[in-house]
C-alpha cells in the first residue's frame, strides 16, 4: 500500500487511465475546432469570390452551399461524437473513483468511522465524487477545444489584420484578471457549500435511521426545524454563489461585446482606408464570434476548480488515512484460544483512559465472564481482541505472539464476535448467517442455527430460512436478530468466541436452554463473555471484574 500522502494531482493520474480514449476524444475535438475555424475563412473567401464575380475554387454557388452545409454537419457530429465519449470517460472516472475510495474506506481502522457521521461518509461517495469526476472530464472538454479555438482565432485574426487581432488578444489578460477578482469571492463560498451539503446529507442519513426516536419523543417539528434551519443556511449560500456567478456572466459578456465591437470600429476604419477588404471583414467577423463560446467555457470551468476543490480536499483527507495494516504480520498462524493481556491501557479520548494497565490469562478452552458495571470497558475489551482499536500502552498476546505479528485477517477469521447491538444484513436468513462463510451448505447453516436455537423461529416462517430480514434486520425481533448472529458467529468455527450480553435479548426458555447447552454449543472455543447476568457467571471458569 502506497503511503505518500496523494494530492490533487493523484486525481488527475484517474485520466491517465483512459489515455487512448482521450487521445480519441481530444482528436475529434481538436478537427471539430479545426472544422470551426475554417467556416470564418470559407465564408471570406465566399465573400471576396462573389465581390469578384468569381467562382470560388471552381464551385457553382449551390455546390458551395453545400460544401457549407456539409461543414456543419461534420462539426455537429463531430461535437456528438466528442461530448458523448468525454462524458462516457467522466462515468468511468466516477465508477472507478468510487470504487477505489469505498475499497480504501471499507480498509480504514473503526477511528475513523467513530469520528465521522454516517451521512458525511456517503456524502464523499456520492457527490464530492460526482464533483470531481465531472470536473476530471469537464476541464478536458472545455479547457482543449477552448484553448485551441483562442489560439487558431487569433491567430487567423493576427494573420488577416494584425492589428486587430492584438486588441483582442489584450482582452485575454483582462478577462483573466475580472475572472481571478471575483473567483476570490466565489471560491470560499463554493468550497463551503459543498461542506454544508455534505452535512445536511449527514443530519437526514441520522434522522432516518433513527426515525422510531423521533416518533417516541415526538421530535418531528424539532427535527424539522433544525432541517430546515440548515436548508435555509444553504439557500443563503447559494444566493451568495448565484449572484457572483450571475455577475461573472455579463461581465464577461459585456468584455466579449466590447471586444466584438472594436473588431467592428477597427476594420470599418480599415475598410475605409483601404486596408481591409470586406471579405476580411466577414472573416475577422466571425473569428470575433467565435471567441465567445470558448470565454464562456473558461469562466464556466473556473468555477468548476473552486467546486472541485473542497470536494478533493475531503475525498484526499480520506484517502491519506491510513488503513489497517490487514496484510501486515507474517504470522498465519492456528491459535488454540490462549489470550494475555499485559499492562493494556487503553483511552477514546487521550488522557482519560478507560482501561489502565490491565493484565490477565485465559486459557485455551476457558470459559470467562467479563463481569463490570455499563461502561467500565467490557466491549472496549472485546473490541481491542478484535484489533478493531488498538492499546496505547501494553500488549495482547494470543498462543503467545504479540497480536500485531499475526497476520489480521488470519486473527479475525478465528475470532467470532456477538456484538450488543446486532447487525443484519437485507437478504434472506440463509445469507445473514452464512455472511462470513458463503460456502456454506444448507445443512451447515441449519446446524448453526440449530445450536444458536433460531431453528425454531425460522421454521416457522413462511418462506423458512429464505425469509428477508429487511434492511438492519428490521423484519425481525431483537431477540431473534441475536439468535442469527449467534448461529452467524457459529459458522465459522472460530476458537475464540467473544459475546457480548448474549442473552440480553433472549425470552426465558431461550436463555435458559442457551444456559443448559452452553458447554455444547461452545465447544472447543475460548469464550469471553461480557455480562451482567449471574447465571452465566456460575458456567465460568474465570470472572474478571472491573
Ligand atoms: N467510540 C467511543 N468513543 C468514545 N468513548 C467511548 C466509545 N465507546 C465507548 N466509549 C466509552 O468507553 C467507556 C467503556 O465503554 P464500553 O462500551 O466498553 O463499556 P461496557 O463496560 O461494555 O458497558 P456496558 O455494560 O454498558 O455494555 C464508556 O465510558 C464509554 O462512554
Amino acid at each position: 500500500m502506497n503511503s505518500k500522502p496523494k494530492s490533487f494531482s493523484y486525481l488527475f493520474s484517474y485520466l491517465s487511465q483512459y489515455r487512448i480514449s482521450l487521445v480519441l476524444t481530444i482528436f475529434l475535438m481538436l478537427i471539430e475546432s479545426g472544422v470551426s475555424l475554417v467556416i470564418p475563412w470559407f465564408a471570406g473567401q465566399f465573400a471576396k469570390a462573389v465581390f469578384a464575380q468569381e467562382l470560388l475554387f471552381g464551385l457553382t454557388t449551390a455546390q458551395v452551399f453545400i460544401v457549407w452545409v456539409a461543414l456543419f454537419s461534420v462539426q455537429a457530429v463531430l461535437r456528438y461524437l466528442s461530448v458523448f465519449r468525454l462524458n462516457l470517460i467522466g462515468s468511468k472516472i466516477l465508477t472507478n473513483l468510487s470504487c477505489r475510495l469505498y475499497e480504501h474506506i471499507q480498509m480504514l481502522p473503526m477511528g475513523y468511522f467513530i469520528d465521522r457521521k454516517k451521512g458525511a461518509i456517503l456524502s464523499l461517495l456520492s457527490n464530492d465524487i460526482a464533483i470531481i469526476s465531472h470536473f476530471l472530464s469537464g476541464i478536458l472538454t472545455s479547457l482543449v477545444p477552448s484553448a485551441l479555438i483562442l489560439i487558431g482565432a487569433a491567430f487567423m485574426m493576427v494573420s488577416i489584420h494584425s492589428v486587430t487581432g492584438l486588441v483582442i488578444l489584450a482582452l485575454i489578460p483582462l478577462f483573466y484578471v475580472v475572472l481571478k477578482l471575483l473567483g476570490k469571492g466565489l471560491a470560499p463560498i463554493s468550497q463551503e457549500l459543498v461542506a454544508k451539503q455534505a452535512g445536511q446529507l449527514a443530519i437526514s442519513s441520522e434522522n432516518i435511521s433513527q426515525i422510531k426516536l423521533i416518533k417516541t419523543f415526538n421530535r418531528e417539528d424539532h427535527e424539522l426545524h433544525k432541517f430546515k434551519a440548515k436548508a435555509d443556511e444553504l439557500y443563503r449560500l447559494r444566493k451568495k454563489q448565484l449572484h457572483l456567478q450571475a455577475l461573472l456572466s455579463p461581465f464577461i459578456q459585456l468584455m466579449v461585446s466590447c471586444g466584438v465591437l472594436a473588431v467592428i470600429l477597427i476594420t470599418v476604419v480599415n475598410y475605409q482606408a483601404g486596408a481591409l477588404g470586406m471579405s476580411d471583414i466577414i472573416s475577422l467577423l466571425m473569428y470575433g464570434f467565435l471567441f465567445v463560446r470558448p470565454i464562456s467555457n473558461l469562466a464556466h470551468l473556473y468555477g468548476q476548480v473552486q467546486q472541485a476543490k473542497g470536494a478533493s480536499h475531503r475525498i484526499l483527507e480520506t484517502l491519506n488515512t491510513l488503513p489497517e495494516p490487514v496484510d501486515e504480520g507474517t504470522k498465519s498462524v492456528t491459535i488454540t484460544g490462549s489470550i494475555t493481556l499485559k499492562d493494556v491501557t487503553f483511552s477514546y479520548t487521550p488522557g482519560q483512559a478507560v482501561i489502565r494497565g490491565l493484565s490477565f490469562d485465559i486459557r485455551p478452552g476457558q470459559i470467562v465472564v467479563l463481569r463490570g458495571p455499563n461502561g467500565r470497558g467490557k466491549s472496549t475489551i472485546l473490541h481491542l481482541l478484535m484489533r478493531f482499536i488498538e492499546p496505547q500502552q501494553g500488549t495482547i498476546f494470543m498462543d503467545g505472539y504479540n497480536i500485531h505479528e499475526i497476520n489480521l485477517r488470519a486473527l479475525r477469521q478465528q475470532i467470532g464476535l456477538v456484538s450488543q447491538e446486532v447487525s443484519l444484513y437485507e437478504g434472506t436468513i440463509n445469507d445473514n448467517i452464512a455472511f462470513g462463510y458463503p460456502q456454506a451448505t444448507s445443512a451447515e447453516i441449519e446446524k448453526a442455527a440449530r445450536k444458536a436455537g433460531a431453528h425454531r423461529f425460522i421454521e416457522q416462517l413462511d418462506k423458512g430460512y429464505m425469509t428477508p430480514v429487511g434492511e438492519e434486520g428490521v423484519k425481525l425481533s431483537g431477540g431473534q436478530r441475536q439468535k442469527i448472529a449467534l448461529a452467524r458467529a457459529l459458522m465459522s468455527k472460530p476458537k475464540i468466541m467473544l459475546l457480548d450480553e448474549p442473552t440480553s435479548m433472549f425470552d426465558m426458555a431461550s436463555s435458559i436452554r442457551f444456559k443448559d447447552q452452553f458447554a455444547s454449543i461452545l465447544k472447543d472455543m475460548t469464550v469471553i463473555i461480557a455480562s451482567h447476568d449471574d447465571e452465566l457467571v456460575k458456567l465460568a471458569d474465570q470472572v474478571l471484574e472491573f
